[in-house]
């Protein structure tokens, strides 16, 4: 089948709006009969006359910059009928078939974008920023997203109004001066930009500074007006950040990430967030020293006390008639009973039997009071309706939500409060923020958006629930803390396995909610700072860090095959660093394989194009003996190849192929041969190779990978060791400058010591292999010798 007679020509360059305008260049070819005087001063002419925006946002269309986090985000693929509308400019769609008059628009908009362009994943783009990129909610994410989302004039009251007991003194005050920081640090971004946003409170905006120190310059700058004019919200935050931290605590918090490696990792990027995972562990730590078995509170508050909100839930739990509940909570009862009861107590049922005990109990009745005013201000306080959830509960998916919080502080997730710390990424099809629980434990929230989505598409985004259950307790997993579907039909045909409305479109306004433990960086950026290390020296990449990490990877992907799981779409923004590991994340587009196949049906090709296999882009297809091309395990381990590639090399394999197109052409081409430059390991090439078999059944399963001579180097017998040494000697005769023999040496020293790259269980198996490795070794030793006598000759 000739593929490429049906694909549509793309043009060749970038588009108009990706060519960087040199104003310089323009210039000068359009007045080239003027003098150079003139154009000298059209040239200033524009330069002053330039718009600022321009300035920042229209020069330059570097795809590097991406922010930290946000770099990684690669070209995912998604075709035909479960492609959802509403991707980012990375994300591509095409039309199942790949024929020209079926692609859809949004295939045209991507692969015009990326012509031209490196469509390679930013995910080794230095995490600098100087672009705005936009997310799946239409908002521009910027830079900053990543700071605090606290509320600025909460600062300044903050630290006054919360009293610190005498107990826990110290955590408490560490608490406090967190606060005061961070939000300080806030404030004082807030009141350098301009008065309109005083009034956006959820702090969207976030801090540019960098340091603490940058920001105690300019606090001085602080107006009066604005401090006043927003006190009342103040208040209402205070009541809600103390009503926050009087949440009981989760008792999954112990998975949260260690902080002391937050701060480590984090520290050149996001010192506020630092001091805040610094500090909470301190407070946490303390408090446990304190009481072990108290629920966590700071300040001199009642350890326990649950919101107004909170209190209905009680009531509900023991005897209060139905109409009283929340429907969160409805739904979460629900759901403990209707599904995996034991699977689902885990992530729901923990977070609520503290709230239970501690009111109705009796220690519960002396401990959990706020004072009133406090618990009025929270109620009394008006209500900013969400724009992206007011519309989650209507249409009977569930019932309408009653909010005693503020949405532009808070997640709540099962009736849980999460502060927002800032946005830590957005994908293709989500966002993901890093939050603080009432504990305050540290914890990713990712928040996908389901309205507008297909069906299928949302069922999938949900499915990734199901496998993060069935992965729960697996080390080398990221770790599903809690979540929430507002859509609770959606939820129940996942865990069910149903799917009723296979064609339609999610019309209701419903989010998914994962609580998950928090990453501190991701492999991606890993790698791009790690090769920032490397460029300019004459530096390779550490053999024992790629060892180090190329094992975890493997064993992470091990752990999720052997639950007969495919990811399909591995690359390395997909793996998180946790508490110094690596831990596998996103299972957005993972799939299951039935237990009497090894494949999985895709209805559509995904991935992320860098790393995607040849059966990915030609999923469902026939091959040339009419077989239906799938994707299978095979599928991951090339894309491990691609990422061990990118680990060796700071660039995937078919990096040089620039536009969608080309990257189809050649990564389909099973005569394409990838290169690999020489590297002083071979093991390391060969290992490569093995991943990156165009045969799928060619390439080796992870079980072999881990046992490869990379990672296990073959110990050589004592004989070897001997020739070895003999050949050391010999090598020792020429001198290092002696190029030629010296690649006889070497080539004689790997034949000596394991004839790679054979497969190792069919290691000089057959008689004529024998045969040619003795003629290579006699023939290498005999111009060894040759050139030895020239030597000799030389020096007489
Ligand atoms: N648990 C976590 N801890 C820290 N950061 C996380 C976590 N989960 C996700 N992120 C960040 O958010 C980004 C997006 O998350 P994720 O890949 O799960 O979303 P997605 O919408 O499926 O993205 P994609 O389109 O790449 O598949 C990640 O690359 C990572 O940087």
């Amino acid at each position: 089948m000739d593929r490429e007679a049906n694909l549509p020509v793309l043009p060749d360059k970038p588009p108009k709006s990706l060519i960087r305008p040199i104003l310089n260049q323009e210039s000068t070819s359009s007045s080239s009969s003027s003098s150079p005087e003139l154009i000298r001063h059209l040239q200033a002419a524009f330069k002053r006359h330039r718009p600022l925006n321009m300035q920042t946002t229209t020069i330059g269309p570097r795809r590097s910059v991406v922010p930290k986090r946000e770099a990684s985000r690669g070209s995912r693929l998604v075709t035909g009928s479960t492609a959802e509308g509403q991707r980012s400019q990375d994300v591509v769609s095409l039309s199942q078939s790949l024929a020209a008059n079926t692609l859809t628009q949004d295939t045209r908009n991507l692969a015009t974008s990326v012509a031209g362009e490196s469509i390679d994943n930013a995910s080794i783009t230095p995490p600098s920023v100087s672009g705005t990129i936009n997310n799946m909610f239409g908002e521009s994410f910027k830079p900053s997203d990543r700071q605090m989302d606290l509320p600025k004039p909460t600062v300044a009251n903050l630290e006054s109004k919360l009293d610190i007991g005498s107990r826990n003194e110290n955590a408490h005050k560490k608490v406090q001066s967190l606060i005061g920081s961070t939000l300080t640090s806030h404030d004082m971004e807030w009141d350098a930009t301009n008065q309109a946003e005083a009034s956006n409170l959820g702090g969207r905006t976030g801090s540019r500074h960098q340091n603490q120190q940058t920001g105690e310059s300019e606090i001085s700058l602080k107006s009066e007006y604005k401090v006043s004019s927003s006190l009342a919200k103040t208040q209402g935050h205070l009541g809600e950040f103390r009503n926050f931290l009087n949440q009981p605590a989760s008792q999954c918090s112990v998975m949260g990430s260690s902080c002391a490696t937050t701060t480590l990792i984090h520290s050149s990027s996001a010192p506020m967030l630092n001091a805040t995972t610094q500090v909470s562990r301190s407070y946490v730590e303390a408090d446990r020293n304190a009481n072990p078995h108290a629920v966590k509170s700071p300040g001199n508050l009642p350890s326990v006390h649950p919101s107004s909100k909170d209190r209905n839930i009680l009531h509900a739990n023991k005897d209060a008639p139905a109409s009283e509940i929340p429907s969160s909570t409805i739904d979460t009862e629900l759901r403990v009973k209707q599904t995996d009861k034991s699977t689902q107590q885990q992530c729901t049922t923990k977070v609520e039997v503290p709230v239970v005990s501690s009111t109705h109990g009796s220690d519960g009745q002396a401990n959990a009071r706020l004072p009133d005013e406090l618990l009025t201000g929270v109620s009394s306080q008006p209500q900013k309706p969400d724009k992206h959830e007011k519309a989650a509960s209507s249409k009977g998916t569930s019932a309408p939500r009653k909010r005693n919080y503020d949405p532009d502080l808070f997640f709540k997730v099962n009736g849980k409060l999460y502060q927002r710390l800032g946005k830590i990424g957005s994908g293709g099809s989500s966002e993901v923020h890093k939050v603080i629980s009432s504990d305050c434990t540290i914890y990713a929230l990712k928040k996908i958006k389901l309205k507008g989505r297909d069906y299928a598409t949302a069922y999938g985004f949900c499915q990734e629930i199901g496998y993060l259950k069935k992965l729960k307790g697996k080390t080398n997993i990221i770790q599903l803390v809690d979540y929430e579907v507002t859509d609770k039909t959606l939820l129940q045909e996942v865990l069910n396995g149903t799917m009723s409305n296979k064609e339609g479109r999610v019309k209701d306004d419903g989010f998914i909610y994962m609580v998950l433990e928090y990453g501190e960086i991701d492999l991606a950026h890993m790698l791009s700072q790690k090769w920032k290390e490397i460029e300019g020296s004459d530096r390779t990449i550490d053999e024992n860090w790629l060892r180090f990490y190329w094992q975890q990877i493997l064993q992470a992907v091990n752990t999720i095959h052997e639950e007969r799981i495919v990811h399909s779409d591995l690359k390395p923004a997909n793996f998180l660093l946790v508490r110094g590991f690596l831990k596998l994340i996103d299972f957005g587009i993972a799939k299951a394989i039935n237990s009497d196949t090894t494949n999985i049906q895709r209805d559509s090709q995904v991935g992320t194009l860098s790393y995607m296999s040849p059966e990915a882009f030609m999923c469902n297809e026939t091959d040339e003996n009419g077989n239906t091309i799938k994707c299978g395990r095979p599928s991951d381990i090339w894309s491990l190849g691609c990422i061990l590639y990118q680990m060796v090399y700071g660039r995937t394999p078919f990096a040089d192929y620039k536009t969608f197109w080309a990257k189809f052409k050649v990564i389909t081409d099973p005569n394409h041969e990838i290169t690999y430059n020489q590297l002083s390991n071979p093991w390391l090439i060969d290992l490569m190779k093995k991943c990156l078999a165009w045969d799928r059944n060619q390439r080796w399963r992870i079980p072999e990978l881990l046992q490869h001579p990379f990672l296990a180097p073959p110990i050589p017998p004592e004989r070897q060791v001997k020739s070895i040494q003999l050949l050391s000697h010999i090598a020792e005769s020429f001198g290092s400058d002696d190029h030629k023999a010296n690649t006889m040496i070497s080539q004689l020293e790997q034949l000596l010591t394991d004839p790679a790259p054979l497969p190792r269980n069919d290691l000089l198996d057959s008689r004529d292999e024998k045969h040619q490795l003795l003629s290579r070794v006699s023939e290498l030793c005999l111009q060894l010798q040759d050139l030895l006598l020239g030597l000799e000759g030389d020096k007489k």
